[in-house]
């Protein structure tokens, strides 16, 4: 078939890969499919038998480019058998894309979970372990839970790592063929491996391995990084890549560090901004002037704090004011039994056993009046970056790669081609409204509902924080409207939201954690009714994230509808400064129900596109902080990720 006679579907965003890649993978796919035919009739034995031929000819030496099509065919029969579900052409073509590695931009709803089986099988063959990396927990399980059979029925073993295993279970799953998880789980385990064998010098690693192995110490829980595939690999290679994996040491608080963490807390509340102090929202940091200095060295202080030095408690009230300024509560964080919980942004999902350095988790804990946890130091850190270097094999797919091409290529070296989508994509968006204040907005968004409601569409709202989702739905409540709410509070009952999140005139609130992964089923006469209506009630920081949350509709080909609604006292404002936010709603000429004219949209993706490159600059200085330090530790024959070992 020629690549101008298939009727392949390209979104308007997607660029294509070279021609003679995208007829390469044609032509394969369409021996697979052939292939296929020959198999229907093997009993399951004989198709077990023929996937361990295909295992030993791998573990002989045949490369496995040769194997391909034959893997390929056998995976997409067993697929067939156990989940009665066939790959398309189309997946064929995005599972050799990802066996030639580089990502592979697969629109949302394209069928990506059952695409990963296809290379995940084929490098599985080698007996050297394969990784398939999610974004959070519940994907990895149901992923795991769901693709499992496929393997099974080929010999395969499958596993998956979330983040309350012991070692031992951990030890156990990565023993197996192939083995879900997140980054963070896998990136941990690969350090706390680094932290058992003890720092190496450059080039020493195997040899430190094998004299860890034969010590006789307590073993490895990893066997190796032979092949990641990552899903949603913008937000695992991008997004997640700001923040550094680091493991803690963990330094006791003495009863000074405690007395100080609350009195800084406390003594914010007596500076004056501008005048004593200077808090900047872009980079969420904030110095005292020379009037706060005096004034903190003035102010009344239990006599603990004498031992401590000036410097320190200058740096704790700066460090408690971006607490206070930067940092609220069910937004950034929530707090569960006594404790602070990170939220992570782009995931609206708590990141249990994660921190924030340098005494800001203590400041936040101060604030909200719970007990100080240990403050933790450093000892073993990578990135995300260097992490996935370690892979002898690295491939990605995701429905928004093409929005962030040049920085996958730039940062990882690795090419991002273009897979046509099996139907054409009939998702349609209706104009933003825009509105003053947050509550003409919110009212708007109730009203939205109720005309939905009455046609019997199954509605997501997508809102940005733990905060905003319940807000609503206590509007939603006051009106009676039933309504159920995913944030990180409801994590448990995820899977039933979800399995519901479709139903004729469902309205479901979510935070981010309705994004990347969630697949709403469409029930009943739901398709007729013009599929699931998105309503985005924010901007987020980058368009990726809304483009996954508006990817929730119209999957498969099925209808689907989206609308933003936004208003002046937006998340996404809040980085500009508050007297041009007055300015601007000063100005704006609303009508009678607060609602601003449809130009001023633009000025939201000014600022989106501003906060986007803002973003991608710190994360280039953070990758060239990190080459630097990579750099230096190597010249003095150090290990680069550990920076402490016993
Ligand atoms: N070959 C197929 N035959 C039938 N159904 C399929 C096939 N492939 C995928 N599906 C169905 O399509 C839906 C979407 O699949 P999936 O959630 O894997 O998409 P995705 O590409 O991962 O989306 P996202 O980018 O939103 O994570 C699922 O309900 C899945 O069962």
């Amino acid at each position: 078939m020629s690549i101008a006679s298939h009727s392949y579907h390209w979104m308007k965003t997607g660029f294509r890969p070279a021609k003679s890649r995208l007829s390469r993978w044609n032509a394969t796919s369409g021996q697979i499919m052939k292939r296929c035919e020959s198999l229907k009739k093997m009993t399951d034995d004989k198709l077990e038998r023929y996937s361990l031929e295909l295992r030993w000819r791998a573990k002989s030496g045949e490369p496995l480019r040769k194997i391909l099509p034959e893997a390929y065919a056998l995976v997409r029969e067993s697929a067939w058998r156990t989940l009665k579900m066939e790959h398309f052409p189309v997946q064929l073509m995005g599972g050799i894309a990802l066996f030639e590695g580089g990502i592979a931009e697969m629109q949302t709803g394209e069928g990506k979970t059952l695409t990963a089986v296809l290379p995940a099988y084929l490098r599985a063959l080698m007996g050297k372990g394969c990784h398939v990396i999610t974004v959070n927990d519940y994907l990895a399980k149901r992923d795991s839970e769901i693709m499992g059979p496929v393997f099974n029925k080929l010999g395969l073993s499958v596993g998956c790592i979330t983040s309350d295993m012991e070692d031992e279970d951990r030890r156990i799953a990565y023993g197996l063929d192939v083995t879900y998880g997140t980054a963070n789980e896998m990136g941990f385990d690969f350090l706390r491996d680094r932290i058992r064998i003890g720092a190496s010098a450059p080039g020493q690693l195997e040899q430190a391995i094998t004299n860890h192995k034969n010590s006789g110490k307590e073993p490895l829980v990893q066997r190796g990084n032979y092949f990641a595939l990552i899903d949603e690999a913008d937000s695992v290679l991008i997004d997640e890549a700001r923040t550094p994996l680091i493991i803690g040491l963990i330094q006791p608080n003495d009863a000074a560090s405690v007395n100080l963490f609350r009195w800084s807390n406390r003594a914010t509340h007596q500076l004056e901004s501008e005048e004593d102090y200077v808090y900047e929202p872009k980079k969420r940091s904030s110095y005292l002037t020379d009037s706060g200095c005096r004034k903190i060295l003035l102010m009344a202080k239990p006599s603990l704090l004498d031992s401590i030095d000036t410097e320190r408690i200058y740096k704790q009230v700066e460090q408690s004011l971006v607490a206070r300024f930067g940092f609220l509560k069910d937004r950034d964080y929530v707090v569960v039994d006594d404790e602070v919980v990170i939220v992570d942004e782009s995931t609206g999902r708590m990141m249990d056993g994660r921190k924030w350095q340098d005494g800001l988790h203590q400041s936040i804990e101060a604030q909200e009046h719970v007990p100080i946890t240990a403050a933790t130091g450093q000892a073993a850190r990578i990135t995300v970056q260097s992490f996935f270097q370690n892979y002898a094999h690295l491939a990605g797919m995701t429905g928004t790669a093409a929005m962030a091409e040049k920085e996958i290529r730039k940062t990882y070296k690795v090419s991002v081609t273009s897979i046509p989508t099996h139907r054409p994509c009939i998702r349609e968006g209706s104009k933003a409204r825009v509105f003053k204040t947050m509550q003409a907005k919110r009212m708007a968004v109730v009203e939205e509902i109720e005309r939905l409601r009455l046609k019997r569409c199954p509605i997501l709202v997508g809102t940005p924080s733990v905060e905003a989702s319940e807000a609503l739905g206590d509007l939603l409540a006051m009106k009676a409207i039933p309504h159920q709410i995913l944030n990180a509070k409801y994590h448990e009952q995820e899977a039933e939201i979800v399995r519901k999140a479709g139903e004729p005139a469902r309205v479901t609130i979510a935070t981010n954690m309705a994004g990347r992964g969630t697949d709403i089923l469409l029930k009943d006469d739901v398709r007729e009714n013009g599929g699931l209506h998105v309503i985005a009630t924010e901007m987020h920081t980058s368009a990726r994230i809304d483009r996954q949350l508006i990817g929730r509709s119209a999957r498969q080909g099925d209808p689907g509808h989206y609308q933003f609604f936004l208003s002046l006292e937006d998340e996404l404002l809040r980085c500009l400064e508050m007297s041009q936010i007055e300015k601007l709603a000063k100005s704006a000429k609303a009508d009678k129900n607060g609602e601003l004219p449809a130009g001023w949209l633009s000025f939201f993706k000014n600022t989106q596109d501003f906060l986007e490159k803002l973003h991608r600059k710190q994360r280039r200085d953070m990758l060239k902080q990190e080459k630097n330090r990579i750099e230096m530790f190597h010249k003095m024959g150090l290990d680069p990720y550990l920076e402490w070992t016993e």
